[in-house]
């Protein structure tokens, strides 16, 4: 069931009219969205995939059996050939994301950067027998080393919120932290993937497109603001509500990343489940808030840490498949778009080895009036958010 469900392709049209009109229309009501690929070693050490399962998600079970025969995976060459960099590594959220980046099979060399312990980080991670090598990088002069090469640099570098903060409130602090990182990406790793984390995100990806823009290599397929946590807790939270098989469950998440700019789907999802008025209303509302849930319970001690690693790692593996060649990989993500009237948006897109290869535009036909409310009432807060980043990154070019 599961194996089908990952192998199970849905036809798409493309209707790319030009290079920068890119967007896909479904034939169907939804599109799958990635699902993340488990790892399994054989007894001649052989790494497999194994597609009915995975560390990030699905059926767990299976996953710690002991043995596997080729009818349950699928073989593949190991390319352990690709470069990930993460700058914040040693924070709450790139702790837990460099091990679960370090369990990937895709990953040859493994660079966490931070400004401050990182080197314990490293040799700890360091000692995981997997394949990538890990190594540590600390202070400006090291960064340009640490970005040479890469492939994907994922930045969860800034800090955290404390109750009562909002997203936006963390902007002064994090949005000169990610513009001296993408400052440094562009010198030295231009081709890279570009994963932003920081908050807000609905600023730092519109600010991070500028200076790259500034550096003159801007490409709008390979900037993303990962919004996958969205996506993560929607179908958590419904799988629950509606006592559904959290495998069954994927919901599209779209807008942005901040209280009522998060918009769920729940039209859109996978099953085709139906919900009284009440039930949109509460679970729309959890999924928006989750964030902030998360920063009550912690009750000072930071923001969602291990649920966020684990939404990274996902976008970051679904991205190295996209790289690896694999043809069907989908995500929701905050990139440059014209789905809307809107320069940034996060929606479905599909991802290939170019990076964004175009984006889900039938998610926004057919919403209920719940969702195009929601998504009027979204468009006001997000439009002041990328202004906000356009205008500090070009304060004092
Ligand atoms: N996009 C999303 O869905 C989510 C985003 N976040 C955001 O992720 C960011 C990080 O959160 P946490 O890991 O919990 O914070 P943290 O404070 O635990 O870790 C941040 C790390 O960044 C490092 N750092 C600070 N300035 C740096 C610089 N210039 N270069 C390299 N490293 C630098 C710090 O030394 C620290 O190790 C926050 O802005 C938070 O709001 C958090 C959860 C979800
Ligand atoms: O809420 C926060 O500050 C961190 C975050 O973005 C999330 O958990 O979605």
């Amino acid at each position: 069931m599961n194996c089908a469900f990952y192998l199970l392709r849905t036809r798409y049209q493309m209707a790319a009219t030009s290079a920068n009109s890119l967007s896909i229309r479904s034939k169907t009501r939804s599109l799958p969205q990635s699902n993340p690929h488990g790892i399994k070693f054989n007894s001649q050490n052989h790494l497999h995939y194994n597609f009915k399962s995975s560390f990030l998600g699905y059926k767990i079970t299976t996953t710690h059996q002991q043995t596997l025969t080729q009818t349950q995976s699928k073989t593949l060459k190991v390319n352990a050939s690709f470069k990930v960099a993460i700058l914040g590594a040693a924070g709450g959220i790139g702790q837990p994301l460099s091990l679960l980046i370090k369990m990937s099979p895709l990953v040859s060399d493994l660079h966490l950067y931070d400004i401050a312990n990182v080197k314990g980080v490293a040799a700890d991670l360091s000692h995981c027998n997997t394949p990538s090598k890990v190594q540590d990088f600390t202070g400006n002069n090291e960064l340009s080393n640490c970005l040479k090469d890469i492939d994907i640099v994922v930045i969860p570098a800034g800090i955290p919120r404390k109750p009562g903060m909002t997203r936006d409130d963390l902007f002064n602090i994090n949005a000169n932290i990610v513009k001296s990182l993408v400052e440094a990406v562009a010198d030295n790793s231009p081709n890279a993937f570009i994963h932003i984390i920081s908050n807000p995100v609905n600023s730092t990806v519109p600010i991070a497109a500028e200076i790259l823009k500034q550096k003159g290599v801007y490409n709008r397929k390979k900037l993303f603001g990962v919004t996958t946590l969205d996506v993560v807790r929607a179908n958590t939270f419904v799988a629950q509500k509606k006592n559904l098989k959290l495998i069954d469950v994927d919901v599209p998440v779209i807008g942005g990343h901040a209280g009522i700019t998060i918009l769920p789907l729940l039209s859109k999802m996978k099953p085709n489940v139906s919900f009284t008025d009440d039930e949109i209303e509460e679970l729309s509302v959890r999924i928006q808030n989750g964030g902030t849930e998360v920063v009550e319970a912690k009750a000072g001690a930071g923001s969602a840490t291990l649920s966020m690693a684990y939404a990274a790692a996902r976008f970051v593996e679904s991205c190295l498949r996209a790289l690896d060649g694999d043809s069907d990989v989908y995500e929701c993500a905050f990139v440059e778009s014209e789905i809307t009237e809107l320069p940034f948006f996060a929606s479905r897109v599909k991802i290939g080895r170019e990076g964004v290869e175009g984006v889900v535009s039938s998610d926004l036909e057919g919403l209920s009036e719940y969702e195009k409310k929601g998504l009027e009432a979204l468009k006001g807060e997000l439009k002041g958010s990328i202004e906000k980043g356009v205008a500090f990154a070009n304060k004092e070019k």
